[in-house]
């Protein structure tokens, strides 16, 4: 199981500091929610995390190795990184979509070798998209195109994927098969990383949970210690309260 491990993050966007001094370590075979309020640079940590955002000071290392060591082609074929929007620009098929998180793996040249259209079938199918494959993705709903975006990025199955508000726009019944599907993975010893507004749906489904607000860390540890009414009150400046009763665990939030 792979270590992502940043050290001492610094970054500036825009010449506005958005991480000040980030240090944190996601374990291999677990699932860590990334929250914190709007603009607080959870998506910004996440490019960093993936490397695709160079860090203005710090480090990041994937099992040990600097990211900065690893070439672009073998980073692309141990991670994947789902964008807070994704958007497709030109009327490709859904099922080509996903067959783009598989492009590290093929050769330059040739058919998609046969051995990969088992991936695709199964990351159709966990996507509920079996009847939309040959449909252009420019024509799919808001949630259905974040249904085939999160089945291109989970269909190579990295070791290392990072997920940035993959339930953003999913109905609940695929909200919750998302998450569970991303539990899942963990459970297969990948390192899954996802940035998360609902943390009803964080509660369910995380290990571990970091928060982050203005650039740096506010909290980080086991889930069941972090999503606490303490936490989350100084996380986001409203008051914060964690039901439990025979349904599970809720978090209400009030002003
Ligand atoms: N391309 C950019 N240029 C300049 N500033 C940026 C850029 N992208 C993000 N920022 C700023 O960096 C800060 C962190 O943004 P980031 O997108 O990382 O936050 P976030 O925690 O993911 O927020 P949200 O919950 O709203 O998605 C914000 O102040 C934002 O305005």
């Amino acid at each position: 199981m792979t270590d992502l491990t940043l050290r001492d993050i610094h970054l500036s966007r825009g010449r506005r500091p958005v991480l000040n001094g980030v240090s944190i370590s996601f374990a291999g075979g677990r699932l860590t929610a990334l929250i914190g309020p709007n603009g607080a640079g959870k998506s910004s940590l996440l490019s960093v995390a993936a490397g695709l955002l160079p860090p203005d000071a710090g480090e990041v290392r994937l099992g040990g190795e600097p990211l900065s060591a690893i070439g672009r082609k073998a980073l692309a074929r141990r991670r994947a990184y789902l964008p807070q929007s994704p958007q497709v620009d030109w009327p490709i098929s859904v099922e080509r979509v996903v067959a783009l998180g598989l492009t590290a793996h093929l050769p330059a040249f040739g058919h998609l070798p046969l051995a990969l259209h088992g991936a695709i079938d199964r990351a159709l199918a966990d996507h509920d998209l079996l009847e939309l494959r040959d449909r252009p993705a420019t024509s799919l709903s808001g949630g259905e195109l974040a249904r085939a975006m999160l089945a291109r990025a989970t269909v190579a199955d990295p070791e290392l994927l990072i997920v940035d508000e993959p339930t953003a726009g999913l109905d609940p019944r695929h909200a919750i098969d998302a998450v569970a599907r991303l539990r899942a993975r963990a459970d297969a010893g990948r390192t899954v990383i996802m940035a998360i507004h609902d943390l009803d749906l964080a509660l369910r489904v995380a290990d571990d949970v970091v928060a982050v607000r203005d650039g740096q860390l506010l909290a980080a540890g086991p889930a069941a210690a972090i999503l606490v009414s303490d936490v989350l009150e100084r996380l986001y400046d409203v008051r914060a309260r964690v039901v439990r009763d025979q349904e599970g665990v809720s978090i209400r939030f009030g002003r």
